[in-house]
């Protein structure tokens, strides 16, 4: 056994990584998933072609509908299930291509928080047994020292030491979901993901845990990337957002410009929803035409074309790349720059009942 060196992890950064660099590429990323007793070629196309960068110390959003793809990205990242195509780099390192010693330090340096804390921990262990899996797994310390570790690391995300010797039906989810982070970071990650980690928490819980997430990001040196359905943890936790429709990245862009100035029509009804929902009225209505499509058969040219109020005859045959916008912002739509001449048309007129909500909230 190896005795613990909290530095080390800062030691191997230092190795020949190009500061400038995004720590953290992933380039035309594609999970495919065969449907059993289709023909050959038939899939799940739950993410098709998407890149994104993160900086090292920032925090990326991934926002979108359920289903759109958010956790097979994360799934794919760590290795959990191989990618169809594309390459993932995280601090100039290969992931997808890594293999035995490589890919068992890989998997150290990041590290997963899933949705349910409750799924994440075995009800037969203790809280401390839990925690100390992972550094036995990967050699760290002497029994004695685990325990010191997890100790420290308890008190590091606000749990006292009692906590160690608890099994999870004896703590709360909130409480849970601390042990699940700090099991997490126990092993000095460098890269988090974290996946939808306040969905299953009551509010006030939800924001306890994500000043905690931002707490330790700060202490710990930490790039994070961080999925979630709700605008309101993005808003909350995010330097920039890249938000997802049907397997793809439709627009990236810093926060604060994405909720200003939304070039394209899905985020546009993504704000509106969650501004509808906050104001308490009925988040759904007239913002997203229909159901979002079968990834087992997504509509041609632009995904959203067939839900988008927008919609031209162009946009169901031209097939839609990540133009520029200007101001690091890049939307996949080509009459983004129209976009907010449609709404004020789309505001006066009024003709229209089913679009109303959409323009007020735009226009809010
Ligand atoms: N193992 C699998 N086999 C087949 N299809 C899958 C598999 N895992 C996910 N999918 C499909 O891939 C698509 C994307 O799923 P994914 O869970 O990544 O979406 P998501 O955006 O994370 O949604 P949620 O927030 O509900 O988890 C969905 O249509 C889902 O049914």
């Amino acid at each position: 056994m190896t005795s613990y060196d909290p530095i080390e992890r800062n030691l191997s950064r230092d190795k020949g990584t190009d500061p400038t660099a995004p720590f953290v590429v992933v380039k035309d990323l594609v999970k495919h998933y065969p449907v059993p007793g289709f023909p050959r070629g038939r899939s799940v196309k739950s993410v098709d072609g998407v890149s994104f960068t993160i900086k090292e110390g920032e925090v990326l959003g991934l926002v979108g509908e359920s289903g759109c793809g958010k956790s097979t990205i994360a799934r794919v990242l760590m290795r959990l299930t191989p990618p169809t195509g594309g390459v993932a780099t995280v601090d100039a390192r290969n992931v997808f291509a890594m293999k035995g010693e490589e890919l068992r330090r890989m998997r150290r340096t990041m590290q997963l928080v899933f949705q349910d804390p409750f799924a994440a921990l075995d009800p037969r262990m203790t809280i401390g047994e839990s925690m100390e899996v992972p550094l036995a797994q990967h050699g760290i310390g002497h029994a004695r020292e685990r325990r010191d570790l997890v100790l420290r690391m308890l008190n590091d995300v606000g749990l006292d030491a009692s906590f160690y010797g608890r099994y999870p039906k004896q703590c709360s989810g909130g409480q849970l979901q601390r042990v699940v982070i700090g099991r997490a970071l126990l092993l000095k990650p460098w890269f988090l993901v974290c996946d939808e980690p306040t969905s299953a928490l009551d509010a006030s819980m939800r924001t306890q845990i994500l000043n905690l997430l931002m707490d330790l990001k700060r202490r710990f040196s930490l790039t994070i990337l961080m999925i979630s359905h709700d605008l309101r943890v993005m808003r909350y936790m995010c330097d920039r957002i890249a938000v997802m429709y049907l397997g793809q990245i439709v627009e990236v862009a810093e926060r604060d410009e994405l909720f200003e100035h939304p070039r394209h029509p899905y985020t546009r009804a993504l704000i509106a929803s969650s501004m509808l929902e906050e104001t308490g009225l009925n988040s759904s209505a007239g913002l997203l035409k229909g159901e979002a499509p079968s990834p087992l058969n997504p509509p041609s040219g632009c995904r959203f074309h067939t839900r988008c109020i927008y919609a031209r005859q162009a946009c169901s045959e031209n097939l839609q790349n990540l133009l520029q916008a200007g101001d690091g912002h890049s939307v996949r739509c080509q009459f983004w720059e129209h976009l907010d001449d449609v709404s004020q048309q789309t505001a006066r007129s009024g003709d229209d009942a089913s679009r109303e909500p959409m323009a007020r909230a735009m226009s809010a």
